[in-house]
């Protein structure tokens, strides 16, 4: 791939201790950042590989497109590149801070760790409209998620995997009401819906809304690691429609059923093959060698 695991060991020895301690300063005083770290590690990879786009700000940068306005973080990520810039000049990408981040923010909500690959160099590219073409969208059918990681040499059981990610963090009204009230004109909510849960994310998300309120992907248990989110959707407790989906759907469905220990199926444990899939789409498009450059500051090009 290019990336190894210990890249700055003699370059700069003491990176992975800034970065974590970078994101546990912040966690400490907004435990909502480890979501966001995740989520824009994802965002990054989808879009021009692993390079540190989604990180460049400025007019028609990926930033600015939609599904990028709610991501969170982004000042963790400026504060660990300051103290490597005096610790190490001109060394750690800010694609690697990003990739490390998104590792220490799943170790602090008591997920699993893993060893990161290192080696990536920043991009120059960073287009709104690539992030709209290029992230999967909350109503995406189970085929179209699919190719969009296949598209990246990542598997169904990455899709399952790293979607699991949503373990975590919270999606705005905005994201899935459409199936509340009127689902593809029906006049009715999404079937997918479990009866006891429908009145719950009515509450949330009324009739009409803004669609700015925010609500748990993974109810009950939003700040915490673990496998409720499968067992969530599994009982149709899913918030987004591209997750509920993914019950239904057995390509994918067989996965969170082995997530779950249930029937017949070899069992799977999310922690262990969350760890893999993350070191898997962290190496998607990776720019290496003398490809790209390290960014001064993570949020403009040199
Ligand atoms: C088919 C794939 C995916 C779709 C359609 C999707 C969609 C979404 C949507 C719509 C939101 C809510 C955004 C908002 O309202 O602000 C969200 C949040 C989130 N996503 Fe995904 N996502 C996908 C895959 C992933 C992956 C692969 C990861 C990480 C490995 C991830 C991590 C997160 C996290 C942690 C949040 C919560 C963010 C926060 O609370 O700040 N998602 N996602
Ligand atoms: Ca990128
Ligand atoms: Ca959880």
């Amino acid at each position: 791939q290019g990336t190894r695991v210990g890249f700055y060991s003699t370059t700069c020895p003491r990176v992975e201790t800034i970065v974590r301690s970078a994101v546990q300063s912040r966690f400490n005083s907004d435990s909502t950042v480890a979501a966001g770290l995740l989520r824009m590690h994802f965002h990054d990879c989808f879009v021009q590989g692993c390079d540190g786009s989604v990180l460049i700000s400025g007019a028609g940068t990926e930033r600015t497109a939609i599904p990028n306005l709610s991501l969170n973080g982004f000042t963790v990520i400026d504060d660990a590149k300051t103290q490597l810039e005096a610790a190490c000049p001109g060394v750690v990408s800010c694609a690697d801070i990003l990739a490390l981040a998104a590792r220490d923010a799943v170790v602090l909500a008591n997920g699993p760790t893993w060893a990161v690959p290192t080696g990536r160099r920043d991009g120059r590219i960073s287009v709104a409209q690539e992030a709209l073409d290029n992230l999967p969208g909350p109503s995406d059918s189970v085929d179209s998620q699919i190719q969009k990681f296949t598209d990246r040499n990542l598997s169904v059981q990455d899709l399952v995997t790293l979607t699991g990610g949503h373990t975590l963090g919270t999606a705005s009204c905005a994201t899935f009401n459409d199936r509340l009230f009127n689902y593809q004109g029906t006049g009715g909510p999404d079937p997918s819906i479990a009866a006891a849960f429908l009145p719950t994310l009515r509450s949330f998300c009324p009739q009409n809304n803004n669609g700015a309120a925010r609500v748990a992907m993974d109810t009950g248990s939003q700040n915490r690691f673990d496998t409720s989110y499968f067992t969530n959707i599994r009982n149709g407790r899913g918030v987004l429609e591209s997750d509920q989906r993914l019950w239904s759907d057995n390509r994918t469905g067989n996965f969170v059923r082995r997530y779950l220990g249930l029937s017949g199926l070899l069992g799977l444990t999310f922690n262990v093959e969350f760890g893999r899939a993350m070191v898997r789409m962290g190496n998607v498009g990776v720019r290496t060698g003398t490809n790209g450059e390290i960014r001064r500051v993570c949020s403009a090009v040199n």
